[in-house]
């Protein structure tokens, strides 16, 4: 394994306090005895994130994720293992911690950016970055304890994002921002990503963990349940979860009309085909205040028991919508052929942005159509693969 690591966790484990009664942990204090049991919300986990990689978290309710991250962030040390990170890192973790209600939002930014080991001169160039990021306007002058959860948002992240760390640590809390800051700080954490530091990000979006990260961790009940590239993790946790709730349909990115973008017309060429048949699908959407490279369209082709059958975008393929006149922009995705065998599907459409992150729009469900096949037309299953027979008698194979 190479030795270029930022993050090494050597069976690392957590273990909180538990105790039967609130006073006990006075009890315990006063008496000098204990009178807890350790609950390992953390245990036995090994791994390793190379310097520039970035690595996303899912897992249920009580995996044991935040656990995982303020270990990373160096707020709880390890109960056992260890837990070693190279360089310094910034972390963005539960809404609002550390943050001082009373001081002004400068001056929680001046606390935060020494917190995190910047001289006072370095906090005298980078304050001004931090209050541009946070946009805060008036605000920023004002007491923390008067912001809104956003404002508080914005300013934590600001702080966390400007110092240009080796390794930053995100949980949940950006979905707390507004469809616009969740854009802008997504679009920093890719650019701190470019410089070559190293990502941890944890979100219920699991859209967003796939786009943002290469490897995946998944944890369950404190352990690791699997570790590999986001898409495979991600995709199997997806499974799990529809497992055991069968009528849950897949997490949908979060989405918001950022900049006026949204989809205007999803037509189909027809609502009946045969396999084989052309498959023609037109979208229209208005572009808003977006440069063309900013607005993409990506589809899903799902069959009605929920199967997702493909997905592709314009992003992925590297193509541009088309601009058309007043500011609508328009795409047609075209299958000559369509693969599909028997069966009632229907499909998804998103507008994203350039980093494919954001999802400006979507319609799900829609363009409902049906798939039949031609006599002549055999097999059972979901697409007709391309195939041939060898090694069969040309009486055999002629019937
Ligand atoms: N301070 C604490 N004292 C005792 N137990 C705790 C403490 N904090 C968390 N736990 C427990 O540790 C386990 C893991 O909690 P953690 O918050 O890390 O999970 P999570 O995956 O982040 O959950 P969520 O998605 O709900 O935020 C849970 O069973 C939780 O009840």
């Amino acid at each position: 394994m190479s030795t270029d690591w930022a993050i090494r966790l050597t069976v690392a484990g957590v273990a909180y306090r538990r105790y039967a009664h609130p006073r006990d942990a006075l009890l315990e204090w006063v008496l000098r005895r204990p009178r807890h049991v350790p609950f390992y919300a953390l245990q036995g986990v090994s791994l390793q994130v190379q310097a520039g990689d970035s690595l996303g978290v899912v897992g249920d309710n009580g995996a044991g994720k935040s656990t995982f991250l303020k270990m990373l962030a160096g707020n709880l040390p390890p109960t056992e293992g260890q837990c070693e990170i190279r360089g310094r890192r910034s972390a963005l973790l539960e809404l609002g911690t550390g943050l001082q209600p009373e001081f002004s939002g400068v001056d929680n930014a001046r606390l935060g950016l020494a917190l995190r080991g910047l001289s006072q001169a370095e906090i005298a160039a980078k304050l001004p970055e931090v209050l541009a990021f946070a946009e805060l306007g008036e605000f920023a002058q004002q007491p923390v304890k008067t912001y809104s959860s956003g404002m508080v948002v914005r300013l934590v992240f600001a702080v966390a994002a400007v110092i240009e760390p080796a390794v930053l640590i995100v949980d949940e809390a950006l979905s707390v921002g507004d469809q616009y800051f969740q854009k802008k700080s997504l679009d920093r954490m890719r650019a701190i990503l470019g410089k070559g530091a190293t990502l941890v990000f944890c979100s219920h979006n699991l859209y967003q963990v796939r786009e943002m990260c290469r490897q995946a961790v998944w944890l369950e009940q404190g352990r690791v349940r699997m570790l590999g590239d986001a898409q495979t993790v991600v995709d199997a946790y997806q499974d799990s979860v529809r497992g055991r709730n069968p009528s849950q349909s897949c997490p949908s990115p979060d989405k918001g009309r950022l900049g006026g973008v949204s989809l205007l017309a999803v037509t189909l060429n027809q609502d009946t085909f045969q396999t084989h048949d052309p498959f023609r699908l037109s979208i229209q959407a208005s572009q808003g205040d977006r440069p063309l490279a900013d607005v993409h369209v990506g589809i899903v082709i799902r069959r009605n028991d929920e199967v997702q059958c493909y997905g592709i975008s314009t992003l992925h393929d590297g193509v541009q919508m088309q601009p058309l006149a007043d500011g609508i922009v328009a795409a047609e995705f075209v299958i000559e052929r369509l693969p599909l065998l028997s069966g009632d599907y229907c499909l998804e459409v998103w507008l994203i942005d350039g980093s494919g992150v954001h999802v400006y729009d979507s319609r799900e469900r829609c363009c409902h159509f049906r798939v039949q096949q031609a006599g002549q037309q055999q097999g059972v299953g979901m697409v007709m693969l391309p195939h041939r027979w060898e090694k069969v008698s040309y009486a055999l194979a002629t019937g």
